[in-house]
């Protein structure tokens, strides 16, 4: 760059939180700017009044998303004509209307992170089916009401070894997972929109989706909320499962119908369950509250600061790539032919 050629715009709409240094070194051959909208009507008349024209590239932190809410046409519409690039910083990005993005002339191109979140996604969704199998949160209310184990005791729980985990999604986290809880003696059986290549698979054998429901232990949700999922398990998904499985979800709230699984919990179809993830976050489905036999995280899969730090690291090399390159490090799947 010579001395009298602008730095190309980036906008960052949140905070980062971790990875300052990774940010400031970016400042170098980038002109940094910020929002300072607190909800979503603010940050639109931002884009009214023109604070972001010129930007190429948009950092979108995760304390961002309940701020500025769904990237959807609305506000496509808004951001300034100039914006070619969207860095979200999360594995999720059902947040943002891919479709939308694409459509765009030119379109915006869209990145998540992948790989980062693996480890502590999978960690949880280890913890969740441990607690769940175990069902130790009815032991653990009770003590710290001061009942012990609770009167009366709860009923036993059971043991990993030697059971079924039937994977739904064997992507990143799922694969990470998978090897997980071959460490605690689990048979690992997966479903996928396609089957993985051997290596990929690492042993797991693929099944069909009736299949898994109806010869899993315990069953884990680990796919990408989109219009295909979306309550992908439900009232008739239940009715094939083993009669006392083992529900998990780390992945998005919705790719279940929580209402069915209140069901099939009060029925006893589901022996118990284990979520990090909820229909509409923060609210809690108050059947979910209520019974004693779910272990509820309120969505930490990636909650620690060595990960957040991955995650804000790699959300960086993004914007980087974009800006040297024309290219994102990891764009979505969805534009992944696009020219
Ligand atoms: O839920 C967390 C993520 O999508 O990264």
């Amino acid at each position: 760059m010579t001395l009298t050629e602008a730095k190309p715009k980036v906008l960052l709409i949140g905070n980062i939180d971790h990875a300052q240094k990774a940010w400031i070194a970016l400042g170098a051959s980038a002109e940094l700017i910020e929002s300072t909208a607190t909800q979503r009507t603010e940050f639109i008349q931002e884009c009214k009044d023109g604070k972001f024209d010129g930007v190429i590239a948009l950092y979108r932190s995760i304390p961002s998303v309940p701020l500025t809410g769904v990237f959807d046409e609305e506000l496509l519409n808004v951001l300034p004509k100039s914006l070619r690039f969207i860095a979200h910083c999360g594995a999720g990005y059902d947040q943002i209307d891919v479709h939308a993005c694409s459509a765009r002339s030119p379109p915006i191109r869209v990145s998540n992170v992948p790989t980062a979140v693996d480890n502590a996604t999978a960690d949880v969704n280890m913890f969740l089916i441990l607690g769940a199998l175990r069902n130790f949160n009815t032991g653990m209310n009770a003590l710290r009401q001061g009942k012990w184990r609770g009167q009366p005791a709860p009923p036993l729980g059971h043991d990993p070894q030697g059971k079924t985990l039937g994977i739904l999604g064997m992507g990143g986290i799922g694969r990470n997972l998978k090897k997980k809880a071959e460490a605690f003696g689990m048979k690992v059986v997966y479903h996928n929109r396609r089957e993985l290549g051997d290596e990929l698979a690492a042993g797991a054998q693929y099944v069909s989706f009736d299949e898994l429901l109806s010869t899993s232990d315990v069953i884990s949700l680990n796919l990408p909320l989109n219009k295909n999922t979306r309550h992908i398990i439900s009232k008739a998904e239940f009715a094939k499962m083993k009669d006392g499985v083992v529900v998990v979800n780390t992945a998005r709230g919705a790719v279940m119908d929580e209402a069915a699984l209140v069901e099939a919990l009060d029925s006893g179809k589901v022996f118990s369950a284990g979520l990090d993830v909820y229909e509409e976050e923060p609210k809690i489905h108050p059947g979910l509250l209520s019974n004693q036999n779910v272990i509820l995280v309120p969505h930490m899969g990636t909650w620690t600061s060595e990960t957040m730090l991955s995650m804000e690291e790699w959300t960086i090399d993004n914007i980087r790539a974009a800006l040297e390159t024309g290219s994102l490090k990891s764009p979505v799947p969805e534009q992944a032919g696009l020219q």
